[in-house]
């Protein structure tokens, strides 16, 4: 920086928290040109600096343009893909009750519903709210604790969604390259099966991990291996397999019952040298929560203990990958 530029700075000296983000200052031919380190600011948190700098260099001599440019917000982030190989094993169920635990356990999490054939999170999360726009990002709406972008969100409700695989990865993309903010955690709730967009995915963004729900059935289990070997043909690590809807707890006498079969997720993983990170009973609170948009997760009791408990074996596979 240059004597020029002093008349700059001492305006910016005026900015709360302006001077310590200030990249570089110049002030040459009527025109400031400053880069500012935008790390840790959410869309609101950028617009309000830069907003408070122009009024703050408004009366600076020589500054008649001021052209301000804030750099990404670089900070590493965790993909977490949830995968699985077939529909309907509850894995939109698991994606959000998973984004809630680990908010709970003290992580940013944000979660986005990638779910081309059926975005079902708003109505898992209970909230339709619409997300703005800023700066070309899309901004998430903040619910349970966690930041949330969904395909359900940018069409109308109820609306199939007839994308082809281009059209669906490219949603997809912009809701990823939303505007994340100092999320520690985005987990990617994935269409069922292997196609373009898991693909697209994986060459795109490169997930940190990923998590397979399957059901206990042999047959989901068969598709829950291809949807492991996806992922491995892809470097993604698997850090295990979670089983859902394992054993029935009847309501009225609590006898535990095993309508899709049991032992064959640890089989299944065993064969696949991946763990079981978890078992989700099928009980029909889980399914009326779901419904009604009150994620288990988020409250107390045995569903949220599950998810918890989910929750930290996550947080250990993440941790030693
Ligand atoms: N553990 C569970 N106990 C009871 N009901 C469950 C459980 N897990 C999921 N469900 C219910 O099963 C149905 C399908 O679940 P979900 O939408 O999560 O599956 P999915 O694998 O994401 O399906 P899709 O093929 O649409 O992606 C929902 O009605 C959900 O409430």
């Amino acid at each position: 920086m240059t004597q020029d530029d002093a008349p700059l700075l001492s305006a910016l000296d005026r900015v709360p928290g302006a001077r310590e983000r200030i990249q570089s200052a110049r002030l040459k031919d009527g025109k400031a040109s400053l880069v500012i380190d935008a790390a840790g600011l959410d869309a609101s948190g950028r617009a309000a600096l830069e907003r408070d700098i122009r009024a703050a260099l408004a009366g600076v001599p020589g500054a008649d343009e001021v052209r301000i440019a804030m750099t990404a917000d670089k900070r590493e982030r965790t993909i977490l893909a949830v995968g699985s190989g077939k529909g309907g094993v509850g894995k939109s169920t698991v994606s959000a009750n998973l984004a809630i635990a680990l908010a709970r356990a003290g992580r940013k999490v944000g979660l986005v519903d990638a779910d081309v054939y059926g975005p079902s999170q708003p109505q898992i999360m209970g909230s339709h709210e619409r997300p703005d726009s800023v700066d070309n990002r899309i901004v998430p709406i903040e619910t349970h604790g966690v930041r949330m972008l969904s395909l359900g969100q940018l069409v109308e409700s109820g609306k199939a969604l007839a994308w082809r695989g281009p059209m669906a990865a490219n949603a997809m993309g912009q809701l990823i390259d939303g505007d994340w903010g100092d999320t520690e955690i985005l987990v990617i709730d994935l269409p069922p099966g292997t196609g373009d967009i898991q693909l697209s995915l994986v060459q795109k963004w490169t997930p940190s991990a990923a998590v397979i729900v399957s059901t206990p059935q042999d047959l989901a289990l068969i598709d829950a291996t291809r949807a492991i070997d996806l992922f491995r043909k892809t470097n993604v690590p698997v850090i295990g397999l979670v089983e859902n809807m394992s054993g029935y707890a009847c309501p009225h006498c609590g006898e535990i019952s095993d309508p899709f079969g049991a032992g064959g997720a640890e089989a299944a993983a065993g064969v696949m040298g991946v763990p079981v990170l978890g078992r989700v009973p099928l009980t029909l609170s889980i399914r009326r929560a779901s419904d009604a948009g009150t994620p288990p997760a988020a409250g107390e009791g045995e569903d949220a203990a599950v998810f918890a408990a989910l929750a930290a074996r996550v947080l250990e596979g993440l941790n030693r990958k």
